[in-house]
């Protein structure tokens, strides 16, 4: 032994020539022995110096906060107005703390690049609330699964099946259908005031119901379709309250504010109606077909068939996936519709271009189909102003670092929650020219830089990189066809002349805070469209 460490000095110290010389005496296993050696010292020191720079590095700034329940009391009724207010007095990264759990909120669009770019895997984490474990089996959907394998596999299935061009042609028959019952909904109240959100709402529920399943909210499934509405909504609520259990963990048997009972309830009623369509189409076969359209719970089923451990989906899987499609599916493309047209009713030069370019493009004598939207530029820049002004998901879904990290010169602790204040970012003077007017035009100059495809840190609706939103391509398709046939088809009248207001309501998703009430006038000569 003695003579291998001898060996190990002769390597270590002496020269060039010698150390050559000595290496014809040493064995494999020596020479790999002393490699690894070296490599663990080198993997140890470095682990050393990086905790000691993390240790002496800062915390982020913030207000004070009491003592063990930190910024609890504060949050409500209105966390983003709280965050965006201390932002602006403490700086672009902020930290608060409820019980134990750490929230770092970001405001700045390069510390937002710095940490889903350069640290894109190790903040790719989700710490899921225990409203959503009720939810979701533990965390079987996409919404709230950690970084990892499993949620890669499901992410692919859903972007290459379901959101590719082939998966969304194959069921734009559903989409058609919906959007043309819409409007014959609304030519029937012509002349008098609608509720258009709650309009706008039921389309979107009943144009995703149809996609996924072939479901419909006509007749007397109308009233099954509210009830969906009703028991996902109060979901949505109890996940975004907070909860005492996620605070104080120690708490969690008691359910003190009986958030985790609640979330089951609404949701397992909701699983036991997915069951019952499952089980029906199972049943009957490929279930309603419509030319070559195929619904998305016939795509899904037919993953779970194929048995191969790649691709295929369990059965909670799918009806996790289901949960999260109608939730994502439904709320965000309803805000954002719902804000398009209160801001271009609050805007009348705006709709006027719109309303040249529909009449322009589509005509009079014809509906608005998915193949004509590539060709409405300035709809299109309508859609991406509404969602820098009004973000659905403002603060994005929060994410979670697995290891404690250092950014702009602040310890970000592992196991964080972190948020991204894409509402206060995008509503920036630093970064946009004027930020609260609703000015379209912005995005017809430059539209490569101005995608929200999550390359640009300045306008990120969808978030960025590993949990970017998965239903881009559908939200491009059926915001703009919903949004064009509205303005195609009717006019709009203000009751008594009163211009609707932009009071935000936050549940999770950012839609209005009071209903948007017009009265709806037609306008195209052809009637063939309102039948
Ligand atoms: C205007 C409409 C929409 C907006 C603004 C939006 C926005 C977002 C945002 C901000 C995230 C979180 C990103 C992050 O964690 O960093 C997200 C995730 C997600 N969205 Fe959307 N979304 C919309 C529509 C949809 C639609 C139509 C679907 C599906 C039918 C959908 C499904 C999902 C799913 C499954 C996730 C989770 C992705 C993951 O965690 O890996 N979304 N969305």
């Amino acid at each position: 032994m003695s003579n291998f460490y001898d060996k190990v000095a002769v390597l270590a110290g002496d020269s060039w020539l010698r150390l050559h010389d000595g290496l014809a005496a040493f064995t494999i296993t020596e020479v790999a022995a002393t490699l690894t050696l070296a490599t663990l010292l080198i993997i140890y020191f470095s682990r050393l110096v990086k905790k000691h720079i993390i240790k002496t590095k800062l915390s982020p700034p913030g207000p004070v906060g009491l003592p063990i329940l930190g910024h609890l009391l504060f949050i409500k009724p209105d966390f983003l107005q709280y965050v965006t207010k201390q932002s602006q007095i403490h700086g672009r990264i902020i930290k608060l703390h409820l019980g134990r759990k750490v929230y770092i909120i970001i405001s700045s669009p390069s510390i937002a690049k710095q940490i889903l770019k350069d640290h894109d895997a190790t903040y790719a984490n989700r710490d899921i609330p225990m409203a959503a474990i009720k939810g979701t089996f533990g965390g079987l959907d996409i919404v709230w699964r950690s970084n990892g394998p499993e949620l890669q596999k499901l992410r692919k299935l859903v972007v290459r099946e379901i959101m590719s061009n082939n998966g969304l042609d194959a069921c734009y028959e559903f989409r058609r259908r919906e959007i043309r019952q819409m409007v014959k909904n609304i030519h029937g109240k012509i002349g008098s005031p609608i509720n258009l959100s709650e309009q706008i709402f039921l389309t979107m529920l009943s144009v995703t119901m149809s996609m996924l399943w072939g479901g419909s909210l006509n007749g007397e499934v109308a009233k099954l379709g509210l009830e969906i509405k009703d028991r996902l909504e109060e979901f949505m609520k109890l996940m975004g309250e907070p909860n005492l259990s996620d605070i104080f963990p120690m708490l969690r048997p008691f359910n003190l504010q009986g958030i985790e009972s609640e979330a089951k309830k609404h949701v397992s009623w909701f699983y036991g109606f997915l069951e019952s369509v499952i089980k029906q189409r199972m049943k009957l076969g490929e279930g309603p077909k419509m030319a070559d359209s195929k619904d998305f719970l016939q795509q899904l089923l037919e993953l779970n068939q194929r048995g191969d451990a790649k691709t295929s989906l369990s059965m909670m899987e799918i009806k996790a996936v289901l949960l999260d499609m109608v939730i994502g599916g439904t709320d965000t493309t309803f805000a954002t519709i719902e804000w398009a047209m209160t801001e271009l009713l609050r805007h009348p030069n705006k709709l006027r271009k719109v309303i040249e370019e529909l009449d322009a493009i589509i005509g009079d004598q014809n509906v608005v189909e998915e193949s004509n939207i590539s060709r409405l530029p300035y709809l299109t820049a309508v859609v991406k102003e509404t969602l820098r002004i009004h973000p659905p998901a403002p603060l994005l879904v929060p994410h979670m670092p697995n290891e404690t990290t250092v950014i702009a010169g602040y310890t970000i602790p592992k196991n964080s929650w972190i948020f991204f204040n894409v509402w206060a970012i995008q509503r920036d003077a630093e970064f946009w020219e004027d930020p609260l007017r609703f000015e379209p035009e912005r995005f017809l100059k430059d539209t490569e830089k101005r995608n929200y495809t999550g390359n640009s840190f300045h306008f990120f609706p969808f978030g960025s990189r590993r949990r970017i939103c998965v239903g881009i391509p559908l939200v491009e398709k059926i915001t703009m066809q919903i949004l064009a046939t509205l303005l195609h088809c009717f006019d709009w009248e203000l009751p008594d002349g009163r211009q609707p207001n932009v009071k935000e309501k936050l549940q999770f998703v950012l839609t209005k805070a009071e209903p948007l009430v017009v009265v709806p006038v037609a306008r195209l000569s052809n009637s063939i469209q309102y039948q």
